[in-house]
């Protein structure tokens, strides 16, 4: 059986590309594999907002049409790229054992904490989630956006304002970023400082479902603690409208019990509205709906609707806009 997998030409897009083809393979040695490089509005625009191109969907928009054409049988995306609702015609194949889930503040200084940072220090993330979480326990920090690939953005901690900058331990890793040769400074972010993305870390192996000798292959390789975590997480996202833009997080576990616990975090822009809660279910789904309700039952609805009147204000004059993720 011969397949081609569909891959954005990112440094990071082609690294984890073949990582995960390699890990298929080596579980089925007889599949051949064709990489086909597409290139996204997303990638074009670069320098462009976010929320100027269609949000963080126009990455995956053009993949997932060549995969619907049948250009390509294979998409892998970093699933927190994948928005909750994807086309009719579509699946979630498999999702692969995830990375480290949490964020990582890069430092321009040695040693350096965020809680050493200076008073003012500049961080740089396009993030709303981000932003939000670091003012929650640092007011005080000047927050600078901050848009390109990973070498771009590490690139530009080095050259431009920032003290630090934000970015998933995930992809760091698979660059290699966090090695110690590369002599990076960094502190990894845990939970009860910052809450990342929904599905951070993990990869989505999206198919056609009419595909079924490509989806039993999936089925095989598919990581099941990974999976029901991150079910959990996009049911909590699909409950709370996550197509907008405001400041979310979630982090879900399986534990040995085969329960999913799931903490979520709701804020505002600047983090001094803090809605957080933690559930515990064996079913995933339905985690992540008591989680949305719990929240909901707390206010959610106004905190976020709030929060995107103010993105709305204040973005109205500038190119540069916050997006809910960057
Ligand atoms: N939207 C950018 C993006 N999409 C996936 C990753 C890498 C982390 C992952 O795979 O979850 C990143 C970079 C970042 O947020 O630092």
């Amino acid at each position: 059986m011969k397949i081609k997998v569909g891959t954005r030409g990112s440094k990071l897009a082609v690294t984890q590309t073949k990582q995960a083809v390699a890990f298929i393979q080596n579980k089925f040695p007889k599949l051949e594999v064709e990489l086909v490089e597409i290139t996204t509005k997303g990638d074009r625009l670069a320098h462009h907002s976010l929320a100027s191109i269609g949000g963080q969907g126009a990455f995956v928009k053009e993949i997932e049409y060549q995969l619907s054409q049948g250009n390509i049988d294979l998409a892998i995306h970093s699933l927190k790229d994948l928005p909750t609702i994807i086309p009719n015609d579509l699946t979630i194949g498999a999702v692969l054992k995830r990375e480290n889930p949490l964020d990582c503040l890069l430092f321009k200084e040695e040693k350096m904490t965020l809680k050493k940072l200076p008073l003012g220090a500049k961080v740089g993330t396009s993030s709303l989630r981000r932003q939000a979480q670091l003012l929650k326990v640092r007011p005080d920090l000047e927050i600078i956006p901050i848009r390109g690939n990973i070498d771009t953005r590490i690139k530009k901690l080095y050259e431009g304002p920032y003290d630090a900058i934000v970015l998933a331990c995930a992809g760091l890793t698979r660059m290699g970023f966090l090695e110690q040769e590369t002599q990076l400074n960094y502190e990894v972010l845990p939970a009860t400082t910052c809450l990342p993305s929904i599905g951070q870390g993990a990869l989505a192996l999206e198919c056609r479902k009419e595909d079924a000798s490509l989806l039993s292959i999936l089925t095989e390789i598919e990581d099941k603690k990974t999976r029901a975590e991150v079910d959990a997480e996009r049911s909590f996202l699909r409950m709370m409208d996550g197509s907008c833009t405001f400041p979310i997080g979630a982090y879900a576990e399986q534990l040995e019990t085969g329960e999913v616990r799931l903490a979520g975090v709701i804020t505002s822009y600047n983090g001094t509205e803090y809605l957080h809660e933690t559930v515990t279910d064996k079913n995933p789904i339905l985690a992540g709906q008591l989680l949305a309700n719990l929240l909901k039952e707390q206010g959610a609805e106004r905190v976020i609707q709030e929060c995107q009147e103010h993105v709305r204000k204040t973005t109205l004059h500038e190119t540069t806009t916050l997006s809910k993720e960057d």
